[in-house]
């Protein structure tokens, strides 16, 4: 399957939470195409972060305000059943989770797709991609992690740029539109690199919402533009 068209994603765990919903809608007409909404626990993860709550009302907000993008929830909670219908419920769009937080990976899965939702995996530097290897027809989206998952504003793991080669490989073997993601440590400098792997999807929280870009009149525009002309050189 050739490779879907490339899709940037902010990660608002750097965005400012009491603004959440003016920063979502910036960098939307800033031009970048999806949310990416990270989980955290203190149970998988040594962080916590937001929940279905906050979901719903950026869900809400987005639709009150027109802004048109779709919301993928990177769960990194263990057990991550029980929490799946909530955020179904909350107006999720993607949910992705880690196989590690999941007794049944499959069953997992079917949650999701039964909710009517995309649904996807979650690759830590450290975990095979072997988890694919049953669950292929159900899946939409592989997040490749890139840094240990956790925080922001890490730095990019080389490593993760031959996985990403490698599930490209296993996308394409499928025939299935299957969208392949990268999470941390995401840069105007590196993307090139990353989109040449193979990847499509590309979560950047501290590359756009970081320090350089928060003072600018056109915080988001200045970067996003940049990403793209650096996603064309690409091609
Ligand atoms: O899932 C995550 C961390 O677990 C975040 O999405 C990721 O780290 C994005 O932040 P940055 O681009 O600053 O690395
Ligand atoms: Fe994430």
């Amino acid at each position: 399957m050739a490779k879907q068209e490339n899709w940037i994603a902010p990660s608002i765990l750097s965005a400012d939470f009491a603004q959440l919903g003016k920063d979502v809608k910036d960098v939307i007409a800033a031009g970048a195409d999806v949310v990416h909404f990270d989980v955290m626990d203190n149970h998988y993860v040594p962080n916590l972060t937001i929940g279905p709550l906050v979901c719903e009302s950026l869900k809400n907000f987005m639709v009150a305000e027109g802004v048109n993008a779709p919301i993928d929830a990177h769960l990194m909670v263990k057990p991550v059943d029980r929490i799946i219908g909530d955020f179904a419920n909350a107006g999720a769009d993607y949910i992705t989770f880690h196989p590690e937080a999941s007794e049944h990976i499959d069953g997992s899965l079917g949650l999701i797709k039964n909710a009517g939702l995309k649904a996807g995996l979650v690759f830590n530097p450290a975990t095979s991609l072997t988890h694919l290897e049953h669950v292929m027809d159900k899946i939409d989206m592989i997040l490749i992690m890139s840094v240990n998952p956790g925080f922001g504003g890490q730095s990019f793991i080389d490593q993760a740029l031959e996985k990403l080669r490698q599930a490209r490989q296993l996308i394409d073997a499928s025939g299935r539109d299957i969208r392949l993601e990268i999470d941390g440590g995401v840069k105007v400098e590196n993307i090139a690199e990353v989109a040449a792997a193979g990847c499509d999807t590309f979560v950047s929280g501290s590359g756009i919402f970081g320090k350089a870009n928060a003072s600018d009149a056109n915080r988001y525009d200045t970067v996003i533009q940049q990403m793209r002309a650096e996603l064309a050189k690409a091609k």
